[in-house]
């Protein structure tokens, strides 16, 4: 990483409380200590249940911390509730798996993306409209979306308003968790391009939750491998893909082989103009 750190995350611990009755908390995460820089991708991989969206969900404030520290440029964010936490998230946005989960149904698109944009902003209704119809462009959809309903759309398009609703207010962080492990293989490369290219223009960091080893040796500068809780391995993508030191990652790699970057740069010119209708 150069430059000073967008987001860091500073011996970060969780623990839930334990079900069982005398049963002490379980620790999901131990000791977790990263930074992201200013426009930088940096990927968090790892099995399933080894603490990779409590990590994110803690970032965001949505999951209380047990100790350690979370920064988000220079500010310490850790604990902050209530109206702290709400200026807060100018700065940090999120984009789930599932984008249906995340937009309300009965809404129009333009609705939903207006709320945001609205809250607390001088801008009449007519430059916020302005602006959706912008930002509906920029993630390759034509304008009349904003008057059609989330369950209208593909699921490809449906991650598009997610994502569109995710930079609106142009955060510094945007914490991706699994954002297209739901998506059939073009459309996941689709929206991967568009992510790259809206941090190209407005200059976003991400910390990309996944599973999937193939996506982050392309996307992400850098790679955490988390296991149990705890970072066994991190280092530049390409390093931490092809010549991984830790057993654990090994064993991830040979799970899920990570193709030819030749190959995956010929892929991605086949699917130039396929974008927009995904
Ligand atoms: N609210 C909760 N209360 C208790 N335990 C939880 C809670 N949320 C998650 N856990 C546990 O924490 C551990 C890590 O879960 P987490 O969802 O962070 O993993 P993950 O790596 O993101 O998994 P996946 O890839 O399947 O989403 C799991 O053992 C899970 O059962």
């Amino acid at each position: 990483m150069t430059g000073t750190p967008i987001l860091q995350v500073d011996a970060l611990a969780v623990r839930y409380p334990s079900r069982g009755w005398r049963k002490p908390p379980t620790t999901v995460i131990e000791d977790v200590s990263f930074e992201v820089g200013q426009a930088e991708t940096v990927a968090l991989v790892g099995e399933s249940g080894s603490g990779k969206s409590t990590i994110g969900r803690a970032v965001l404030g949505l999951t209380p911390v047990t100790a350690g520290r979370v920064l988000l440029d220079g500010r310490d964010t850790t604990h902050l509730s209530g109206r702290a936490r709400r200026v807060l998230a100018t700065d940090i946005q999120a984009i789930f798996q599932n984008p249906y989960g995340s937009l309300n149904p009965a809404l129009p698109v333009g609705r939903t993306l207006a709320e945001p944009l609205l809250a607390g902003s001088s801008r009449s209704r007519g430059e916020v409209r302005e602006h959706i119809n912008g930002l509906l462009r920029r993630v390759g959809l034509p304008e009349d979306a904003a008057d059609r309903y989330p369950a209208q759309f593909s699921g490809g398009q449906r991650q598009r308003i997610a994502i569109a609703r995710a930079v609106a207010r142009q955060p510094r962080v945007i914490i991706c968790d699994e954002p297209t492990s739901a998506l059939d293989v073009t459309t996941q490369a689709a929206a991967l391009d568009l992510l790259a290219e809206l941090q190209q223009s407005l200059g976003c960091a991400y910390l990309f939750i996944t599973h999937d080893l193939a996506v982050v040796s392309e996307f992400a500068a850098r790679t955490l491998v988390l296991r149990h809780g705890r970072i066994v391995e991190e280092g530049r993508s390409t390093d931490v893909c092809n010549q991984p030191q830790h057993e654990y990652t090994r064993r991830l790699v040979a799970a899920a082989p990570v193709p030819d970057p030749a190959l995956q740069r010929e892929r991605r010119q086949q699917r130039v103009g396929m974008e927009a209708t995904t």
